[in-house]
């Protein structure tokens, strides 16, 4: 069984095909990278695996059961979200906002199981938040909200997590930091699907990628099967050199745009 299948999914807005035919299965114990230009369909493609879009065509399913047909607390507990949009409107303290990651399990803020509590303190500790607990989220840095939203996924230790463009606010130190925090949970069998636009963070991190254009999953294997020049130019119109693989990991030099 894998842990968040899509298959062929398909959906369409205002006549337009957003995601078309899009299929893919992932394991647990698995870091996967979604790459693609602005507009490919990342998003959507990520709220139809989740169930949280109704597809038009294909299903989706989370360790094996339908995405759609799952009720909200049962999906949160088999697979956390950290979307792109993260609109945060009260000024709680940190430890609170963390602490809403617990909610599959009934926890809330006010009333935290022993369980509860430990899952929270140990995201706090993972996402470098330690001392922040009591800070209220009006008061944070644009990086150290994003760290407080990917703390309140990691909270939940669902053996799904996808994230979608985690790292867009962080400086490069913690760009590198939680793409380590997905290898570790990775590594500890949780399967892992996030989007990111740097393609170095990419390639050194990924176990897999999933490129995509147009709707479309247009490779899907390791950085060092599908990262190619051709292909990034193809996809994302850059011209690119592969440099040596270093330590088992590939590396990319972006040159410029490719010529229209
Ligand atoms: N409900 C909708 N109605 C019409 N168009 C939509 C709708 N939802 C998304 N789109 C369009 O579909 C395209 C794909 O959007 P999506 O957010 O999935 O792309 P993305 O690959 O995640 O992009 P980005 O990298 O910029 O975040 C975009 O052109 C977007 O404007």
């Amino acid at each position: 069984m894998s842990a968040l299948e899509a298959r062929s999914l398909t959906y369409q807005a205002q006549g337009r095909l957003l995601v078309a035919e899009a299929g893919f299965a992932l394991e647990e114990g698995a870091l996967t990278v979604l790459i693609g230009p602005n507009g490919a369909g990342k998003t959507t493609l990520l709220r139809l695996a989740l169930g949280l879009l109704a597809p038009d065509a294909g299903e989706a399913l989370i360790l094996g059961r339908n995405a759609r047909a799952l009720p909200p607390r049962d999906r949160a507990q088999l697979a956390a979200y950290l979307p792109q949009q993260r609109p945060l409107v009260w000024p709680q303290p940190v430890r609170d906002i963390v602490a809403l990651g617990r909610f599959a399990y009934g926890g809330t803020p006010a009333r935290l199981s022993p369980d509860d509590a430990q899952a929270v303190e140990r995201a706090i500790a993972a996402c470098g938040l330690a001392g922040f607990e009591e800070r209220a989220a009006d008061t944070l840095s644009g990086g150290e909200m994003s760290r407080v939203h990917l703390a309140r996924a990691l909270a939940a230790e669902a053996r799904v997590l996808v994230a979608d463009e985690p790292v867009a606010a962080l400086d490069p130190r913690y760009q590198h930091e939680v793409l380590r925090i997905f290898e570790r949970a990775a590594s500890a069998g949780t399967a892992v699907l996030t989007v990111v636009h740097d393609l170095a963070l990419a390639a050194r991190y990924a176990d897999r990628l999933l490129w995509m254009k147009d709707g479309r999953i247009v490779a899907d294997g390791s950085p060092a099967e599908t990262l190619t020049p051709e292909r990034l130019r193809a996809v994302f119109g850059i011209e690119a050199e592969r440099a040596p693989d270093a330590g088992g990991r590939v590396q990319v030099r972006i040159i410029g745009p490719s010529p229209q």
